[in-house]
């Protein structure tokens, strides 16, 4: 557990965790000199010359002063060294999150990230101050009282010395177990935490389809998966503690039953007898928080565990020697990508099928490509593989003749940005949300962005203009006005490669006919990626990259494509029946 904590905290942070321990140890240590102190002070007051006691008794007050002074200072650097532990694992968590490859980010791992991010750490950042304390002093207070012993009564002594391995051997026991349980319950009660997060952002699709009354069969399972998960903690857990209380009770009995021979048979007088019971009583008292001590050290260790754990997890692999693309072209050389692992599934799950297979093209600087297909056919992987969001299975993807894995992350976040269907917007004000990308632009620079993007007829309609907070994900704006705000940080960012994901569901004819704009006036500027649902953007492209099933099945101009017959072909015939253009795919 203190290995933990070091880890954690890691280089900086020990030194105050050094001096917390010598504080406490020292605390504990007085803590039981003290006590021992009270034999020779009860001996000479119920002995013959009760006037000896003064010096014992001094010293026993010096001790506990001392003791005292120590474990004020105790008490303040176990706070010190906590709200230090939070800052340093939230700083550590922060910093771990950016180096994480995306496809770490799970549903299931990034409510995991959060819990720990919060209640974790808060849990975590009591334990040196509320656990560390009362752990140490009921190990370190009962050996000093043991030490202290062999002044008093060595029999005693070497009674405590050989019962001592046996206490911390159940206790040792007991513990393992509850450590095991402790970690089952701990994941049923985050499986449960994640269900009921689940339940509540789901309401408007379970009310929508009346799924209310029957309750949420996930979130079920889930709570009896914990209530099982507690019955087991209690029926396998209790053993264990109820046998190392009786271990305890029955080292007092034996050392009292010894005691009291010793004292019949004359070597041991009834003064030091008393003494030393009232010194057991301390010890096994102290020796029993041990255990509930040990319980609170148990749970922050399985957290330590779990926060190690992430904060080890290998970050992202950043080249040793960033390369600079040479210019904004893109080139993608038999690149094949699954989603293992991604799910967070076991490690010896099947492994997925290959979402690309052998995808080769190039996006000539300035020009503009329309990526087209049916749903699912890995359109949106290929914009996160540009990004390098997840890197790829087998082939290259590279900017400017660099693989994308040689390019620096600031220098590849600087070369490409990206407008994607759900768009996302943080907790902010949209002027913020704007300035993601770019946020020392010039207030010329965002006022044009605006203009571009549309979003200038937004911010008229709101009432805070610029300052109109958002929500959380951007939930107090439309879908359309989204998508606006969405399209002016990509051009307020002004990178030389655009990925443009044309929304389907979120634009009206309006929005529909402004990302056309954009589009347009930046096809000659841009390296620009359209993954296109719309006949306008399609047939504009310079060049058309038809995506079925993870492969490029067909490539060219719209004419090249149309003369050619094949599937493009047959739903640009389609396309005068339908309303809209969309590619669908083929009837097998
Ligand atoms: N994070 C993920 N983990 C596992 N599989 C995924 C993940 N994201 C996408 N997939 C799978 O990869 C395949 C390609 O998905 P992708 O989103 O790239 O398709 P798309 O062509 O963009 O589809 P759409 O037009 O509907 O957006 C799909 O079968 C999808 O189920």
């Amino acid at each position: 557990m203190i290995r933990q904590l070091y880890r954690v905290l890691g280089p900086e942070g020990s030194r105050p965790l050094n001096r917390l321990l010598v504080l406490q140890c020292g605390a504990a240590v007085l803590q039981g000199v003290a006590f021992a102190l009270l034999v020779p002070v009860l001996r000479a007051l119920l002995g013959p010359g009760p006037g000896d006691v003064w010096p014992w008794l001094t010293a026993f007050v010096a001790c506990a002063l001392a003791h005292t002074v120590l474990q004020g200072a105790a008490i303040g650097g176990g706070f010190t060294v906590g709200s230090r532990l939070s800052r340093v694992l939230h700083r550590r968590m922060a910093d771990q999150a950016l180096r994480l490859p995306l496809g770490w980010f799970t549903a299931g791992r990034t409510a995991e990230f959060s819990r720990l991010a919060g209640q974790n750490v808060i849990q975590v950042m009591s334990t040196p101050a509320h656990l560390l304390r009362p752990f140490i002093s009921s190990l370190l207070t009962p050996a000093t009282l043991v030490i202290a012993t062999f002044f008093f009564d060595v029999r005693t002594a070497l009674v405590l010395l050989v019962c001592a391995p046996v206490l911390f051997a159940v206790q040792a026991a007991s513990s393992a177990v509850m450590r095991r349980l402790d970690l089952g319950r701990d994941a049923a009660i985050g499986e449960s935490a994640d269900r009921v997060l689940e339940y509540a952002r789901n309401q408007p699709v379970l009310r929508a389809f009346g799924r209310t009354a029957e309750g949420y069969g996930a979130l079920d399972d889930a709570l009896l998966a914990e209530a099982r998960a507690d019955r087991r903690l209690i029926a396998r857990g209790l053993p264990g503690l109820v046998s190392f209380s009786f271990a305890t009770r029955l080292v007092f009995a034996l050392l009292l039953a010894l005691g009291v021979s010793w004292q019949l048979d004359g070597s041991l007088t009834v003064p030091t007898l008393l003494a030393l019971l009232v010194l057991l009583v301390r010890l096994i008292d102290s020796v029993s928080s041990a255990a509930e001590a040990g319980a609170g050290m148990r749970i922050a260790r399985n957290t330590l565990e779990r926060l190690g754990a992430v904060l080890d997890e290998p970050p992202f692999p950043q080249p040793a020697e960033p390369r600079t693309p040479r210019d904004a072209s893109v080139e993608f050389t038999g690149v094949g990508f699954r989603y293992d692992g991604d799910d967070g599934g076991p490690a010896d799950a099947p492994a997925a099928r290959p979402v690309l297979d052998d995808v080769t093209f190039r996006l000539p600087e300035r020009s503009m490509t329309a990526l087209v297909g049916p749903s699912g056919a890995g359109k949106t992987t290929i914009a996160g593989l540009l990004a390098r969001f997840r890197d790829t299975t087998e082939g290259t993807v590279r900017i400017g003749g660099v693989d994308v894995r040689e390019i620096a992350a600031d220098d590849l976040t600087a070369h490409v940005s990206l407008v994607f269907q759900d768009v996302y917007l943080f907790d902010g004000t949209i002027e913020e949300n704007v300035r993601v990308g770019a946020p020392d632009a010039e207030p010329g620079a965002l006022a044009e962005a605006a203009a571009r993007s549309g979003l200038d007829r937004v911010i008229e309609e709101l009432p805070d203009g610029w300052a109109t907070k958002v929500g959380e994900g951007g939930a107090r704006l439309s879908g359309g006005q989204r998508q606006r705000v969405s399209i002016a940080r990509a051009l307020l960012k002004d990178a030389p490669i655009l990925v443009l994901d044309e929304a389907t569901a979120a634009l009206d004819q309006e929005n529909e006919a402004l990302f056309a704009d954009v589009v347009r006036t930046l096809a000659d500027r841009k390296t620009l990626l359209v993954i296109a649902h719309r006949l306008s953007t399609v047939v504009r492209a310079d060049q058309i990259l038809v995506l079925e099933d993870g492969r490029i099945t067909e490539r060219g101009t719209h004419d090249d494509l149309v003369t050619a017959g094949g599937t493009y072909a047959s739903f640009w015939e389609r396309r005068a029946r339908a309303h809209g253009w969309r590619l669908a795919a083929a009837p097998s």
